[in-house]
């Protein structure tokens, strides 16, 4: 690792642990082996099936905000994120301060991990109790539909609670890659926290101070192509149960569609910029002012897809509720929750939409 301690990895025995998930078939493998087929259990029911509605002229619509004017508190920045988060729930960021040499190796190094043998990413394979490794999460019956992906999941920050040897050594290099990409996208995140606790009425820190511990998931999405996009969905319709999400995304390669109005709207790529939503636990803090928005990826016939999405969480025992001056008249909507048991409660079902959000609603 890098000279710096701070980021030196050290074997943990309480780096904690998240949920169990059904060993299934590697896509990527399949592919190689018999591309003209699809199993059945990767065919998804018709109301499933992409593209339901095309809205993708909306896609210009989607905010784009520059993350240096929204550090410094111009309003017109800030009204642009609480127009985002109440109407998208998703806008894309551009001058966010990670350099392009960050971006491209972290890119460049995961397409190098994903084209060798299956045998030598086994070496990270997800342990059977746990949903970190190389593998796939979010599988809890033999009966579920399964999506058109393969992905590396680990727990990055803090350093302590990473399991080192679940980072690949290969390509070499990657872990710090991977390390200064993340630390990068820490930062951003700080800075976007803080924008949310303004627009939110805290104190600028109030955000991250709620957080106590700012911890950072990072989940790489690996989508082969597929012969029939139309029949199979990359990832499954879901919200995020991080309280943000910073997602990249390759330049040309479209993917990620957002629930909007009825039907599905595509983020297409901006060039350099991250891809950020709004997670449940900002939706839960504001009482449904903001929109954790239900996403998903589809899957393209020529070319295969890798996505980055850096999820950021509050730490296990933080109590996450409406903060009582954004529910002021509104109804409550919703309950108190532990953020690691609403997390664990979440992976412990297969990805339906917003279903596990349910624990954390007021009944009306
Ligand atoms: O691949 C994408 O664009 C979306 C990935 C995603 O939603 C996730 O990993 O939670
Ligand atoms: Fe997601």
């Amino acid at each position: 690792m890098g000279s710096n301690s701070d980021e030196t990895i050290i074997e943990n025995e309480d780096a904690p642990t998240y949920a169990p998930s059904i060993p299934v078939p590697n896509v990527q493998e399949m592919v190689r082996k018999e591309p003209a087929k699809i199993p059945d259990r990767y065919i998804r029911n018709d109301e499933d099936k992409p593209p339901i509605t095309d809205m993708s002229h909306l896609s210009s619509e989607i905010p784009v905000i520059n993350l240096s004017l929204l550090s410094t508190g111009e309003t017109e920045e800030l009204n642009k994120l609480d127009f985002a988060c109440k109407e998208w729930g998703f806008f894309q960021v551009v001058n966010h301060g990670i350099a392009k040499e960050v971006l491209q190796n972290m890119k460049d190094a995961t397409a190098e991990f994903f084209e060798l043998p299956l045998e030598e990413k086994n070496k990270y394979e997800m342990p059977p109790d746990d949903i970190q490794g190389y593998g796939h999460a979010y599988v809890v019956s033999e009966e579920q539909k399964l999506d058109w992906s393969d992905a590396l999941i680990l727990l990055v920050h803090p350093s302590h609670y990473r399991k080192p040897k679940l980072w690949p050594s290969t390509p070499k290099g990657y872990r710090e890659i991977i390390n200064a990409y993340t630390k990068g996208v820490q930062k951003v995140g700080e800075q976007l926290l803080r924008a949310f606790s303004t627009v939110m009425g805290m104190d600028k820190d109030g955000l991250l101070a709620l957080h106590k511990n700012l911890l950072q998931a990072l989940r790489v999405n690996y989508y082969p192509a597929c012969c029939r996009p139309d029949q199979v969905l990359g990832i499954s319709p879901h919200s995020d149960t991080s309280s943000i999400t910073i997602l990249m995304q390759e330049a040309d390669i479209n993917g990620l569609q957002i629930r909007h109005n009825g039907g599905w709207v595509q983020v297409k790529p901006v060039p350099d910029a991250l891809v950020v939503n709004v997670g449940d636990v900002i939706e839960i803090l504001s009482n449904g002012k903001y929109k954790s928005i239900e996403h998903r990826a589809v899957t393209n016939q020529n070319n295969s897809r890798i996505s980055y999405a850096s999820f950021l969480i509050p730490q296990d025992d933080v109590e996450i509720e409406p903060l009582a001056h954004l529910v002021d008249s509104q109804r409550l909507m919703y309950k108190q929750v532990v953020y690691g048991e609403y997390a664990r409660s979440s992976m412990q079902r297969k990805m339906e939409g917003k279903a596990h959000t349910e624990i954390a609603k007021i009944e009306t």
